[in-house]
């Protein structure tokens, strides 16, 4: 899909009424099958850019177009149609406690459904071999059956980068997928999400905090800073000097090691995380 925001504003979905937009004229064009890395410190706008990119959030300014159309013109039928080629992984995956992983998984499949199949698939999964295959790209086919709340964060946080693998989606928007995984289970889904983009010809943009993963993996990288569009290079390009600019202030980000939460929940009693 080919992804075109021009001169777009908008405010973070939870900011009061008169808040300062969290983006700021914000121009970028991805094109069908790119893979690009946004980078930038914290409450820079990534996740506010990636939720207007998925058409779930309304820019307050300016336009988007998904593919040459901009899905707020389009009726609640055909926006819901667009939304299911659309994929918006966020960083912390919304999956019910309780439910199973097959279960969790396979509903990345449900734009795809008509109704009665998805109501059936809640109780009857429908492709088994489909999310044991998925769940085997990042390492976690034996928690199949497993209910969410026993997984640990980082397992939650692939089993929700599992889901793009079945979603019938040709942009993915992925929110910072390894921020609770560990050096090496972060650079093995990194490139799995690369690599599967690419074989599907999916457009991807993700957010990331590793700023190492972004350079040596992505081939192009967007850097936001306070809402704005900071740079717009191939990696290539981004030499340390722009890189200390871009975390001034935030320097600790820019160095900060990985988190190691990707270790199982202690006990049966479900992992609570909470969103900024
Ligand atoms: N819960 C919130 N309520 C109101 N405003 C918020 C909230 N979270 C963020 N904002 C505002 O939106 C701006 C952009 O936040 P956003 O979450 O998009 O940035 P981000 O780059 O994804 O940050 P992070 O890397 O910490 O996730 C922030 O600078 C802040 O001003």
């Amino acid at each position: 899909m080919h992804l075109t925001l021009h001169q777009v504003d908008a405010a973070h979905p939870a900011a009061r009424r008169g808040a300062a937009p969290a983006l700021r004229g914000i121009s970028l064009s991805l094109a069908p099958g790119e893979q690009v890395a946004l980078i930038g410190p914290s409450g820079a706008g990534k996740t506010t850019l990636l939720q207007v990119a998925a058409a779930a959030l309304r820019p307050s300014g300016g336009r988007v177009e998904m593919d040459g159309t901009d899905p707020w013109t389009l009726s609640v039928r055909a926006l819901q149609r667009l939304r299911g080629r659309l994929l918006l992984a966020p960083q912390v995956p919304p999956l019910p406690p309780r439910q199973r992983v097959i279960t969790a998984v396979l509903a990345a499949r449900l734009p795809a459904m008509s109704f009665w199949t998805s109501l059936r698939s809640l109780f009857y999964p429908v492709d088994i071999p489909g999310a044991h295959q998925a769940l085997e790209r990042f390492d976690l086919a034996e928690k199949l059956f497993e209910r969410v709340d026993h997984l640990s964060g980082g397992e939650r946080q692939r089993v929700g980068l599992a889901r793009a693998l079945l979603a019938p989606a040709s942009l993915w928007l992925v929110d910072e997928p390894l921020s609770a995984l560990d050096p090496r289970r972060a650079d093995e889904a990194v490139r799995t999400l690369l690599d599967e983009a690419r074989a599907r010809g999916a457009t991807l943009l993700a957010s990331l905090h590793q700023v190492d993963v972004a350079l040596e993996r992505f081939t192009r990288v967007i850097a936001l800073r306070d809402g704005a569009v900071f740079f717009d290079l191939p990696s290539a390009q981004v030499t340390p000097q722009r890189l200390r600019q871009l975390y001034a202030q935030h320097e600790d980000e820019l160095h900060a090691p990985a988190p190691a939460l990707d270790t199982p929940a202690p006990g049966p009693a479900p992992v609570v995380m909470h969103c900024r």
